[in-house]
């Protein structure tokens, strides 16, 4: 039974607790919010996850692994100590990663801590592919993220955009995948984790994209190299508490941790 501290409980979180409530192998033991949260999540928890503690940080003792949905602040103030105490790491919030030293301070709390973070697939696939891909060598990846153009409000294609207007699908951003993220960092962590996988994060590039005629998020990973090509498209349906975010990142990551309890793992 691996025991769990669920960090955030928004649209990810609720979802992931109601897809594992049944799980004998994984046991939600604490969530970790904000304090104006506690009382909402509370209330939650008693039929989602009854005996777990809510709480603003993660209980001193009775924690196997760290489970972060929270957003990218969140792996500053609770995955990075939680490696260092040697609690293993699962991250929704890939994009982190591409804030300036965050990479290799995530991999010094873990080597020191003797424990794992592990990023979720989340939104997109194939990375097992672009991955392996990258071992022979990789010439070009291109990620496409086109989502309804309400998803891109309250970030700074909303300065530039009037989206509520929109007529034909618009490009809200071109470049690499370490700005995409740092300057979307509720609508590109997918972006974070294709080219953390391939070519990094300043040689992947990346195109995001407001259409008002989608009602699905659609990514698009193009790469080629000594493999091959690849060509994936992905028409994901958003959560309902929460259009950013595709329903498919709480699917991953109820795999990733069924990955780590089972014994025959895919
Ligand atoms: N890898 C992927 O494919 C995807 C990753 N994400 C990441 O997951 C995060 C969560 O997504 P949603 O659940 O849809 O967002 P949401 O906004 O519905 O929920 C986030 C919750 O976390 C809470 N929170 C924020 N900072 C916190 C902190 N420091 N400690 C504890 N709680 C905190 C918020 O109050 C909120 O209730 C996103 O911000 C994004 O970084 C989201 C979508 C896809
Ligand atoms: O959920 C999605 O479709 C992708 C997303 O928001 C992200 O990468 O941050």
């Amino acid at each position: 039974m691996l025991s769990i501290a669920l960090i955030g409980c928004g649209a990810i979180g609720e979802s992931l607790l109601k897809s594992i409530r049944y799980d004998n192998h994984l046991q939600v033991a604490a969530i970790v919010v904000s304090k104006r949260s506690i009382d909402r999540v509370a209330r939650l928890a008693e039929t989602l996850a009854p005996g777990a503690s809510v709480s603003e940080n993660i209980p001193d003792s009775g924690i196997d692994l760290v489970v972060e949905a929270a957003g990218h602040r969140a792996i500053e103030a609770h995955v990075l100590p939680a490696l260092k105490r040697g609690i293993s790491a699962v991250i929704a919030s890939v994009g982190a990663l591409a804030m300036d030293d965050l990479a290799p301070r995530l991999e010094t709390a873990a080597t020191n801590g003797r424990s794992q973070v592990h990023l979720i697939a989340g939104a997109v696939g194939a990375i097992d592919a672009i991955a392996a891909a990258k071992i022979g060598g990789l010439d070009k990846v291109l990620y496409t993220g086109k989502k309804p153009a309400l998803a891109w409000q309250g970030t700074p294609a909303e300065l530039q955009f009037n989206l509520a207007t929109l007529t034909e699908a618009t490009v809200v951003f071109e470049g690499s995948a370490r700005d995409a993220a740092q300057r979307f960092p509720k609508n590109a962590n997918v972006a974070a984790t294709i080219a953390l996988a391939s070519l990094g994060l300043d040689a992947t590039t990346v195109r995001l994209i407001a259409d008002p005629k989608a009602s699905t998020n659609i990514h698009t990973i193009d790469a080629s190299g000594a493999f091959g090509e690849l060509n994936l498209t992905l028409s994901n349906r958003p959560l309902s508490d929460n259009p950013k975010t595709s329903a498919l990142t709480v699917y991953s990551m109820v795999r990733t941790l069924q990955n780590l309890t089972g014994t025959l793992v895919i």
